[in-house]
């Protein structure tokens, strides 16, 4: 069959295919940038998030395949004694030792990638938030390739440090182990089509969504309804 589902041998004009694509809203920033209160937002407007993180911690659940390629590649240590991920051990290790995060992320940003594919394949609201920290960073991941539009929660690195450190009780010097892996909030922002300063409060940030919302509305309608 043709392209546009015409016979080969009609003699019809063929009308235009209609892309029905959805699109795809990358959602980036640093550790306490404040992706997840962003996320949360636009998931209170009815669309549909895919979160790399909530992935990257599925994916290496107790007896998965990727936990067990985690523990070939870097020992026994990686497990608790119930076999899940001793989660505070790895990452010790691998946010002092760059050649080990390395090949952490080989391990798991394929597996990601391919669980953020089919979760945007299942996805039915207007337009899809994919949300994830190295959306930029980890370009042979991939993720940023499926997206249309980047929008960066921008927040100064004091900013970052008193949010993260406040949330999960981790010292600032582990937050900085973490992000000096990580973009420089300039390089990130480089990347981006529209950046949120995420440096007041919610209702702050809230007020600097919605106008991007509506924007991405008639963008996903623009885009479902283009031909080729
Ligand atoms: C190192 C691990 C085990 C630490 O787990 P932990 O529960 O302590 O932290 P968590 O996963 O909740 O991540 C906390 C924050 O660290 C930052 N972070 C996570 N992975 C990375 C990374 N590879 N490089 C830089 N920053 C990272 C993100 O800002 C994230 O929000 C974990 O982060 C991991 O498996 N990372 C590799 C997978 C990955 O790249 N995830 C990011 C999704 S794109
Ligand atoms: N504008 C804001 N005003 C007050 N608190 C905020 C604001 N933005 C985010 N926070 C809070 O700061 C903390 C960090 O924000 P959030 O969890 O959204 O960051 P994140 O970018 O998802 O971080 P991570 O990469 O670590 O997952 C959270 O407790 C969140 O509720």
């Amino acid at each position: 069959m043709s392209k546009n589902n015409a016979s080969p041998y009609s003699h019809e004009p063929q009308t235009p295919q209609k892309k029905n694509k959805t699109l795809v809203v990358g959602l980036t920033g640093g550790i306490g940038s404040g992706k997840s209160a962003a996320s949360a937002w636009f998931a209170e407007q009815g669309i549909d998030i895919i979160d790399a993180d909530v992935i990257a911690h599925e994916i290496v659940a107790k007896g998965s395949p990727t936990l067990r390629k985690i523990q070939r590649k870097f020992g026994d240590w990686v497990l608790n004694g119930d076999g899940s991920m001793n989660r505070a051990a790895v990452r010790t290790h691998v946010f002092t030792h760059p050649e080990a995060l390395i090949e952490l992320e080989a391990i798991t940003h394929p597996a990601i990638r391919e669980t953020a594919k089919s979760q945007l394949a299942a996805s039915t609201s207007p337009y899809v938030v994919l949300s994830a920290p190295l959306l930029i960073e980890a370009a042979e991941a991939g993720l940023a390739n499926l997206c249309q539009r980047i929008l960066v929660m921008d927040a100064t690195e004091d900013t970052q440090l008193a949010r993260a450190s406040q949330r999960d009780e981790q010292s600032v010097q582990k937050i900085k182990a973490i992000m000096v892996n990580q973009l420089s909030r300039e390089e990130r922002n480089r990347h981006a089509d529209n950046v949120i300063l995420n440096e007041s409060d919610l209702d702050a940030l809230y007020l600097q969504l919605e106008p991007l919302h509506q924007e991405y509305l008639i963008l996903a309608q623009q885009l479902k309804y283009a031909v080729d």
